[in-house]
């Protein structure tokens, strides 16, 4: 089966939120007090989030990325990951975290079959990573990338968020990382959700990005495949790793978008960028499947063309991505 929306675009990769909480509290992401926490009973049980992913998948949804706040503060995670795993059809099956925790992790998720890991990483300077994160210690995701290479899994994407005078003097410091180590490093231009005043003077464009890489290290272009994200790959040359450029202001990605979204809340969302979303969690309450199914269609057909950011940037709501899942 197949899902496909009204701009003929084919949609198989389903973010799924676990959680809203988090062990950081990113400048870009969330404010200094945080986030009002949900309730427990406000969340989606792994129960109801399985279920979503279940039927997500009897639709044509191959791709899940369990995200969150972050997905690996939230209890029960390895086993949940273990259901996800076995569910036939299901052909990838990975996670966006920012790393803490995977001294701890990396291995028993490895082992319930989680297939690649996305680490966020935005500076290599501990202070610089300790502003940014206000309080994280860039030692613990040091060691969590060592980890996740031990336990096996196939080498890390690292998302580096870029901010012009906070982490742009650290571009070719992240490039160079790609010699020697098969990562893939993404830089990400910086995107308004939380309707930061400064988000504009802080975003580099793409294309500034990969100027100022490509005058030290001359980049060769790489072909993405079907499933993936947004991501434009390219290579230094002779280098063990990827460069990645993610231009959701700049140049926008949306017409080949394959994705939706489901919320902690259990809100599914059509765009990152949506006002709002639609409230699984009354369709959760019965037995009956029809309801989500139906709703999980009736969000791929009304998914929006394109999001507006670069030309009204009131265009949507106040959101942290930690809510949304990114
Ligand atoms: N505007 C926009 N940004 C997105 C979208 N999906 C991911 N991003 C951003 O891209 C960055 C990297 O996201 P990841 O969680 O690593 O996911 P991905 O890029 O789809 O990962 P791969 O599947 O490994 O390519 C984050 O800053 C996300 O917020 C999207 O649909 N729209
Ligand atoms: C919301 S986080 C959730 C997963 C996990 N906590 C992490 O940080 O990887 C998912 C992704 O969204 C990105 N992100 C959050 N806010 C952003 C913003 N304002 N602009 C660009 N990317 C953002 C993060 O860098 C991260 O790669
Ligand atoms: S980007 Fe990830 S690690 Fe940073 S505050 Fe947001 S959810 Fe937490
Ligand atoms: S902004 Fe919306 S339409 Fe564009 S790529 Fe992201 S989710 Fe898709």
């Amino acid at each position: 089966m197949e899902l496909i929306d009204s701009y003929g675009r084919r949609i198989n990769y389903l973010r799924l939120s676990v959680t809203d909480r988090c062990n950081l509290r990113c400048s870009y992401c969330m404010p200094a007090e945080g986030i009002p926490k949900l309730q427990h009973g406000e969340m989606l049980s792994y129960e109801d989030l399985y279920r979503v992913a279940c039927e997500s998948v009897a639709l044509g949804i191959e791709k899940i990325r369990v995200t969150g706040g972050e997905p690996l503060v939230r209890k029960g995670l390895v086993q949940f990951i273990g259901r996800l795993a076995d569910i036939p059809g299901l052909k990838e099956l990975v996670l966006t975290t920012n790393g803490l925790l995977l001294g701890e992790l990396a291995i028993p998720l490895r082992q319930a079959g989680a297939q690649r890991l996305n680490i966020s990483l935005d500076s290599l300077k501990p202070e610089t990573f300790a502003r940014i994160t206000r309080g994280g210690d860039l030692r613990k995701v040091v060691d969590g990338i060592a980890a996740a290479e031990e336990a096996g899994f196939p080498p890390v994407k690292i998302n580096m968020v870029v901010m012009k005078g906070i982490n742009d003097d650290e571009l070719l410091d992240f490039a160079a990382l790609t010699i020697h180590k098969p990562y893939t490093v993404r830089f990400i231009e910086y995107m308004p959700t939380l309707r930061d005043k400064g988000w504009n003077s802080q975003c580099m464009a793409g294309s500034e990005i990969l100027e100022r890489i490509g005058r030290h290290y001359p980049l060769l272009p790489l072909v993405g495949n079907e499933m993936a994200g947004p991501s434009r790959n390219f290579k230094i040359r002779g280098s063990a790793g990827a460069i990645g450029i993610i231009t959701p202001i700049s140049g926008h990605f949306c017409d080949s978008c394959n994705r939706i979204r489901v919320t902690a809340s259990g809100l599914l969302r059509g765009c990152l960028f949506a006002d709002n979303g639609v409230d699984l969690k009354p369709l959760l309450h019965g037995a009956d499947n029809g309801p989500l199914r139906e709703t999980l269609r009736r969000i791929v057909t009304g998914k929006p063309g394109r999001h507006h950011l670069a030309e009204d940037e009131t265009a949507h709501g106040s959101v942290a991505m930690s809510q949304i899942g990114g």
